[in-house]
């Protein structure tokens, strides 16, 4: 090489957009408006969401998949709280099943996306180190990343078919330290996530995660390290971890 020669410039990073799905009901914290746009000190919970996606320096697009018959109170809920003039922001319908919903908001992605993430509306509270590395692996050639923690309970697998309200039998204790529970956001090469949505039915075929339904096409799965404090706001308890979190974080980080 001469001196004056210069080495092949690295290509730039895919451009990374993080999808939210949003439009989930929220049956298992009771009545009330839908779970997303219920208030966590004073602030919906998706705006949290919003928030958490936009801290991660390479996202620049959110795509926030709201529910149907809410469309026009999310946009009003997003306008009053936008997030930084550095991403962009774009509301969509969902459907009848979290899967549907994801399919939407990878529908609404322009072709310059390379990397999605998809992220629960309902896991507000994820810091930003566990958004970078997930996007770190993906960057660094893993076509899906998942954050994850160990199980702390030991789990019993039941036979399927069980009566409610009777005693179930076991049939099996798996191996606690071969287990993980896992989190979002996950992050995935979008080619192979949007491969996962179209040979995959809305159903998901039992998947309850993207993750689920990308190993269901044979392309391979990672973890990384999760956080406890991206757990997933289910039950009414979660409500009173949640805000006590961000009363902590309001006194130590000052947000
Ligand atoms: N049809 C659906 C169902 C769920 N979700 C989203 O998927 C995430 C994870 O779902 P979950 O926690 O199960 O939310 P809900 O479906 O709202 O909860 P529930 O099952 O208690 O009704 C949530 O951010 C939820 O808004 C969605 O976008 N569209
Ligand atoms: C995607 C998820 O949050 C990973 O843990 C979870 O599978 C969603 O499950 P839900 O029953 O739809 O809350």
């Amino acid at each position: 090489m001469s001196d004056t020669a210069h080495p092949p410039a690295a290509a730039p990073a895919p451009r990374t957009a993080a999808v939210v799905p949003a439009a989930g009901r929220g049956v298992r914290l009771g009545p009330g408006a839908p779970k997303a746009l219920r208030q966590l000190n004073g602030t919906p919970m998706l705006v949290h969401a919003v928030r958490a996606m936009a801290r991660a320096r390479a996202v620049s697009l959110v795509v926030v998949v709201a529910p149907p018959d809410g469309i026009a109170e999310t946009r009003a809920l997003l306008d009053e709280h936008p997030p930084p003039a550095s991403v962009e922001l774009v509301v969509v319908p969902g459907g009848d099943t979290r899967q549907e919903s994801v399919r939407r908001g990878l529908d609404a992605l322009p072709e310059d996306i390379g990397i999605v993430l998809v992220h629960d509306a309902a896991r507000p509270l994820v810091p930003v180190e566990v958004v970078d590395s997930v996007i770190a692996a993906v960057r660094d050639g893993a076509p899906a990343v998942v954050p994850a923690l160990p199980v702390t309970d030991t789990v019993k697998q039941v036979a399927p078919g069980g009566v409610r309200g009777e005693p179930e039998p076991v049939t099996a204790t798996p191996d606690r330290s071969l287990l993980r529970a896992v989190q979002t956001p996950q992050g995935f090469d979008r080619r192979a996530l949007a491969a996962a949505h179209r040979r995959i039915p809305a159903t998901g075929e039992g998947a309850t995660d993207d993750a689920g339904m990308v190993e269901r096409t044979g392309v391979q799965v990672v973890l990384v390290p999760g956080h406890e404090e991206a757990f997933k706001v289910t039950r009414p308890l979660d409500i009173v971890l949640a805000e006590a979190v961000l009363a902590r974080r309001r006194l130590t980080d000052g947000f």
